[in-house]
């Protein structure tokens, strides 16, 4: 598990906001990143900030509970973040991102619990997967302004042993996460590029022109 010290987080989680936001994919207000912390807590975004604009005073520290350390207030999805350093003990990094492409890929299809995702090299970004030539299922989760609804339907369907390190919450985001940040990254840009290139596909087999 990669941990790291509450100084270098809050420079990475600033850095990582600014590239989000570079790539459209935090607008307002919109996003959460954390980071796991060598202490045994976790720096997480301050709710309601400009994501693209932190600065370092912006990241804050939670217990594993999701409880403040420091009197700020964490995002209102730090349960979220929880859940994935709860269930996963190898998670260093994990990042909510909003682009436009996700939350309408999960609008248009309001009954889909998943996005199949096929023989897209891209696949091969995901840790552990070395060939195109597979099949992945994004799951699609409805969103709740209980986090620990969205949390109890992504459980179980996250211990998958296919199951990717990334979910949709419908009408609302892609959470992504990794050993480390740059993995975290890499999941995240990978994965709003593959709902960006299915959506590409079904414009052009509706007719759609480029
Ligand atoms: C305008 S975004 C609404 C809240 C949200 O979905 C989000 O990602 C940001 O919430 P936070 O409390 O982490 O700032
Ligand atoms: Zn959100």
């Amino acid at each position: 598990m990669a941990t790291v010290s509450l100084p270098e987080a809050r420079r990475t989680i600033v850095a990582v906001g600014r590239w989000l936001d570079s790539k459209g994919w935090a607008p307002a207000t919109a996003g959460n990143y954390s980071m796991r912390l060598d202490d045994g807590s976790v720096a997480i975004t301050v709710s309601g900030r400009h994501k693209g604009r932190l600065g370092e005073e912006d990241v804050m520290r939670v217990d594993m509970t999701g409880a403040s350390l420091d009197g700020k207030k964490p995002s209102a999805e730090t349960a979220l973040h929880m859940a994935i350093y709860r269930d996963f003990p190898e998670a260093g990094a994990v990042l909510h991102s909003h682009s436009p492409q996700a939350v309408g890929l999960s609008r248009a299809f309001p009954e889909a619990i998943g996005w199949t995702l096929a023989q897209h090299e891209m696949l091969k970004v995901y840790p552990g997967i070395a060939t195109h030539d597979l099949s992945r299922t994004l799951p699609i989760v409805d969103n709740s302004q209980d986090m620990a609804v969205i949390d109890a339907a992504m459980a179980p369907r996250l211990l998958d042993a296919d199951a990717l390190p990334a979910y949709l919450i419908r009408g609302h985001g892609l959470y992504g996460w990794g050993a480390d940040m740059a993995e975290a990254e890499r999941v995240i840009e990978a994965t709003e590029w593959l709902i960006a290139a299915e959506l590409a596909e079904i414009g052009f087999r509706n007719g759609s022109k480029a």
